[in-house]
C-alpha cells in the first residue's frame, strides 16, 4: 500500500479539520470585509527572484526553491507580501490608492526537519498601499484586535507589542553604523529572543558592528517607555512622533490597552522600515501570533517606484494552539437541515425530487442513498444534527404526502410533499 501520510512537514485536513479551518478563515475574511478590504490571491509558485534578499533572513535561508522542468528557478512562496508587491507593480499607475487588500494563502519553507517543524502554514495578510502616515498602522492593529475579540480572546489573554525600526536606525546612526548594514543588523537583532546574546554579538561583530555599539543597541531595546525613548533618541525623533501618534489613535479606536511599547520588537524581515508590531500571548507560552510593519521601500527593491506600504501576516497555527490552551477552540459540527429517506426503492425518484426542491430552496439536504431501516435513519439524522427527517412512504405518497419529523420539537406530521 502507498504511504498514506502527507509529505513531511505538511498537514491533511479531514472534514472536521476543514470545518475548523473554514471557521477561522471565515473570521479572517469577516474582519477584512468589516474593514473594507478587497481579497487578492497569487500562485503559491513564484519565480525565485521574488524572494532573493541578501540579509540573512531565516525566511530566505529556508526558501522552498527548485528548478522546474523548464530549467526555471522557482520557489513555493514563503510569505505573501512579495507577491502583493508584484501585483502592485504589475497594476502600476492603474492601481487606485490607497488600496486595502487582503489574502489568505498557503506559505512554505524548507525546514531541515531536524526540529520536525511544519513546512507549510496558511497566512492571513492585510496590507494598505499608499498611506504614508501611521493611520494605516493604527487601522491594521484595529483589525488584529477585532479578530482577537471575534474569536473570544481578551486583552488579558493577548497583547500587541509595538515599536519602530526607526528606533534602531537612530541608535545605529549615533554609533556610526552605515545605513547599508541596517537591514542585516535588524535581522540579527531580531534573533535576541531566540539565540544567546553572545551568538547575536558574534553575528553583529561579523558585520563590523563593534561591541560598544551592541551595548548601545541592546540598552535601547530594553527601554520600556516612550519617554525614555525620547530621552535617548530625542523627543522630536520620527520614531517617537510616529509612536506617540499611533498610541493617540489607538486611544481613539479603544484598543490602547491591547498595545505594549516594546523596542525589542524588530521582526525578522529585512524590508521593514518603520513601525513594527507582533501579537503575543500574555502567558508567554507561545511564539508570536501574528506580526507586521511598514515597508516603504519594498517596491523599489524590486525595481519599481516606491509607495508607502504596511501590512501584517497572521498564521493559522499559533492562534489555534492559543485557543486550545484557553479552552476556546470551537468544534464546528457537520450539520444538514433535512434528511430525506425513501421507505421503498420504488419511491427513490420521488425522494430525489423532494431533495432537489429542498436544495433549490436553500436547504442542506442529506438524501439517504441506500435502503435503510427507520432506526438507522433516525440515528443518522441525529448524527447530522438535522432539523427534520422527511420520510417518503408508499401510502402517504399515494395521497401526495410525506411524513415530516421535527427533530427539535419531537413532533411528527403528514404534510403535502410540495408544502415542504
Ligand atoms: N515562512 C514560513 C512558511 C511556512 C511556515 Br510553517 N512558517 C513560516
Amino acid at each position: 500500500m502507498i504511504d498514506t501520510q502527507p509529505p513531511r512537514g505538511t498537514r491533511d485536513f479531514f472534514p472536521e479539520d476543514m470545518r475548523l479551518r473554514n471557521w477561522l478563515f471565515g473570521e479572517f475574511a469577516a474582519v477584512s470585509a468589516s474593514f473594507g478590504f478587497e481579497q487578492f490571491d497569487a500562485p503559491v509558485l513564484e519565480s525565485e527572484e521574488l524572494f532573493v534578499r541578501k540579509a540573512g533572513e531565516e525566511i530566505t535561508d529556508q526558501l522552498y526553491n527548485f528548478e522546474d522542468k523548464g530549467q526555471r528557478r522557482v520557489a513555493l512562496r514563503p510569505e505573501l507580501t512579495p507577491s502583493l508587491a508584484r501585483l502592485v507593480l504589475q497594476r502600476g499607475k492603474a492601481l487606485t490608492l490607497p488600496a486595502k487588500w487582503f489574502a489568505i494563502g498557503q506559505c512554505w519553507r524548507y525546514e531541515r526537519t531536524t526540529r520536525g517543524r511544519r513546512r507549510e502554514h496558511y497566512q492571513w495578510n492585510m496590507d494598505i498601499i499608499g498611506v504614508p502616515g501611521v493611520e494605516a498602522e493604527a487601522e491594521l492593529l484595529a483589525a488584529i484586535v477585532a479578530l482577537f475579540e471575534r474569536v473570544g480572546l481578551t486583552k488579558e489573554d493577548v497583547g500587541i507589542k509595538v515599536s519602530s525600526r526607526k528606533v534602531l536606525q537612530s541608535v545605529l546612526t549615533q554609533y556610526g553604523v552605515p545605513p547599508e548594514s541596517f537591514a542585516r543588523v535588524c535581522v540579527i537583532v531580531d534573533k535576541l529572543d531566540k539565540l544567546p546574546r553572545e551568538k547575536v554579538e558574534e553575528e553583529l561583530a561579523a558585520l563590523g558592528v563593534p561591541a560598544a555599539t551592541i551595548d548601545g543597541v541592546l540598552s535601547a531595546l530594553s527601554l520600556r517607555s516612550l519617554e525614555a525613548l525620547g530621552d535617548l533618541v530625542g523627543r522630536d525623533s520620527e520614531a517617537v512622533a510616529d509612536l506617540n501618534r499611533l498610541f493617540e489613535l489607538a486611544e481613539g479606536y479603544g484598543y490602547k490597552d491591547w498595545l505594549v511599547f516594546d523596542p525589542s520588537v524588530v521582526r525578522g524581515l529585512a524590508y521593514y522600515t518603520g513601525v513594527v508590531f507582533e501579537g503575543f500571548d500574555r502567558a508567554g507560552q507561545l511564539r508570536a501570533i501574528c506580526g507586521g510593519g511598514r515597508y516603504d521601500r519594498l517596491l523599489g527593491s524590486l525595481g519599481g517606484a516606491d509607495s508607502p506600504m504596511v501590512g501584517f501576516g497572521f498564521g493559522d497555527a499559533v492562534i489555534v494552539e492559543l485557543l486550545k490552551d484557553k479552552g476556546k477552540l470551537p468544534a464546528p459540527p457537520h450539520t444538514v437541515d433535512d434528511v430525506v429517506v425513501p421507505l421503498d426503492a420504488s419511491l427513490r425518484p420521488a425522494a430525489a425530487g423532494i431533495a432537489s426542491r429542498l436544495r433549490r430552496a436553500g436547504r442542506r439536504v442529506d438524501l439517504v442513498l441506500e435502503a435503510k431501516k427507520m432506526k438507522w435513519a433516525f440515528k443518522h439524522a441525529e448524527k447530522l444534527h438535522a432539523s427534520r427527517l422527511v420520510l417518503v412512504g408508499a401510502s402517504e405518497w399515494e395521497r401526495g404526502n410525506v411524513v415530516v419529523k421535527d427533530l427539535a420539537k419531537f413532533e411528527q406530521a403528514e404534510v403535502p410533499a410540495d408544502s415542504l
